[in-house]
């Protein structure tokens, strides 16, 4: 099985690209949603957050509110690497135990969408990267626009993150997300049979 990492700034089009893939064969997982589901489930995991965060960031019923430990920790370098630290090795291990129930399912494709596959480390678990990126302005308008973040939100989390300079270091292909859908989807569907051949 052939895993791809696909990554890629905040409101870069990583979903929409992986959303295509899914419907060319691909198995999908993605990171963010691992996350949530950890914070939800993993009582060890969110105890260890409060912890360091305080209750404050519970909901009325004692759920981790995101909104409420995301306005503490987009951008505070100090705190965000602490919820790195405490939350990144439980996603790593989720990501790849899923992985290997696709590769036991016989997938011939998984993609793991991660905007921070690069920054986590989590590109060890992959074959290749394809990276999606659109310009500042773009992704920007998006976030606000369609996404329901705050431009303040928007920027503050866009600050968290390394450059596409950076990711490209790493992408084998780069897919440019500010196209027309059908475009996006040829220039997919393009990729999906190169890695086939
Ligand atoms: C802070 C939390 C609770 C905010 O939840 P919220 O629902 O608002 O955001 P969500 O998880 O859907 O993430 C949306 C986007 O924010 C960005 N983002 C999320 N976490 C981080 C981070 N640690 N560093 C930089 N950017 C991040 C990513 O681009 C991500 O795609 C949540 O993001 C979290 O627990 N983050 C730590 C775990 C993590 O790194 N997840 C991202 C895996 S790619
Ligand atoms: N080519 C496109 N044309 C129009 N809208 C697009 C295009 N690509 C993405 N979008 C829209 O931009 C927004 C962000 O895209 P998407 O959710 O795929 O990004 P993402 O990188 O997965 O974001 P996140 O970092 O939050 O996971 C969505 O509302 C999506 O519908």
């Amino acid at each position: 099985m052939i895993v791809i990492g696909l990554t890629g700034g905040i409101g870069s089009g990583k979903t929409t690209v992986g959303a295509m893939l899914k419907e060319l064969g691909a198995a999908f997982i993605d990171a963010d949603k691992v996350g949530h589901r950890l914070l939800r489930e993993d009582h060890d995991l969110k105890w260890a957050i409060v912890a360091a965060f305080g209750e404050g960031i519970l909901d009325a019923d004692d759920a981790i509110d995101r909104r409420k430990l995301a306005r503490i920790v987009f951008c505070d370098t100090a705190a965000l690497e602490t919820l790195n630290a405490i939350t990144h090795p439980a996603i790593s291990q989720a990501v790849s135990e899923e992985v290997a129930e696709f590769r036991s399912q016989g997938y011939k494709v998984a993609v793991v969408e991660a905007a921070l596959l690069i920054e986590a480390g989590w590109m060890r678990q992959t074959d290749v990267i394809w990276l999606t990126a659109a310009p500042p302005e773009v992704v920007l308008d998006r976030l606000v626009n369609k996404m329901g973040y705050t431009e303040a939100e928007a920027r503050a989390r866009i600050a968290c993150q390394t450059s596409n300079e950076v990711r490209r270091r790493y992408a084998s292909a780069v897919i440019d997300t500010d196209l027309p859908m059908a475009d996006l989807r040829h220039r997919v569907e393009e990729l999906w049979r190169a890695l086939k051949s």
